[in-house]
């Protein structure tokens, strides 16, 4: 994991639309100096290993993955990875291990990243307002799906639960939220993010 961009391409691929998503993580957790970091849904490390740097050894983020699998491979990317020592993974299907997800000093989460792009993302915003605070950043990976996410009649999961996080962004109260389209080698997709409010 570098810093040093390779050329256009690679700086546009590392927002949360692109392959990469590491630097624009990272940037967002110092900007919001968020010292608690809550990952919902990881594949490998990629993600996990800008958010443990963002943090810094004395912070927490909990990554949450669905298998044991997964769990391996964000293990592997953090192997002498900067602030590894922070992270604490946690398998299994995001709706159950929720619910055991506490922050270590009852403190709330600063920056909840939902980003298993399933059918569940609603779910996942209302957790993060369960476990965040007013001022909790709240970012969702995935958001426009090549445009797929207009079409209103989609039976692909992921586009429905998108859908759905979206209107529930739009319209809570204690939401609130923009969404911002990008570009890179992955084809067109977006991220949104929110803060949580009184
Ligand atoms: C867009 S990728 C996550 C990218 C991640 N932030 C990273 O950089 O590795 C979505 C991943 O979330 C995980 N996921 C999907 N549904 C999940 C669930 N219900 N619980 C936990 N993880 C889930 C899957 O491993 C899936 O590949």
């Amino acid at each position: 994991m570098t810093d040093n961009w390779a050329g256009v391409e690679e700086f546009l691929d590392d927002t949360l639309g692109g392959p990469g998503s590491g630097k624009f993580l990272n940037l967002l957790t110092r900007m919001v100096d968020a010292k608690r970091v809550l990952e919902i849904g990881a594949q490998d490390g990629r993600s996990t290993v800008w958010l443990a740097r963002g943090v810094g050894p004395s912070g927490r983020v909990v990554t949450l993955v669905s298998n044991t699998e997964h769990a391996s491979m964000v293990r592997s990317d953090l192997e002498g990875a900067e602030s590894a020592e922070a992270v604490e993974i946690v398998v299994g299907p995001a709706v159950t291990t929720l619910h055991s997800v506490r922050t270590d000093d009852d403190s709330s989460f600063d920056l909840v990243l939902v980003d298993a792009v399933d059918e569940n993302s609603a779910q996942y915003v209302e957790w993060a307002l369960v476990l965040g605070r007013p001022g909790t950043v709240v970012v969702l990976g995935n958001v426009v799906r090549g445009g797929e996410v207009l079409d209103e009649s989609s039976s692909d999961p992921a586009v429905r639960g998108t859908r759905e996080v979206l209107a529930l962004l739009a319209s809570h109260p204690r939401l609130d939220a923009a969404a911002l389209q990008t570009v890179g080698t992955a084809g067109w997709d977006g991220f949104a993010v929110a803060l949580v409010v009184e």
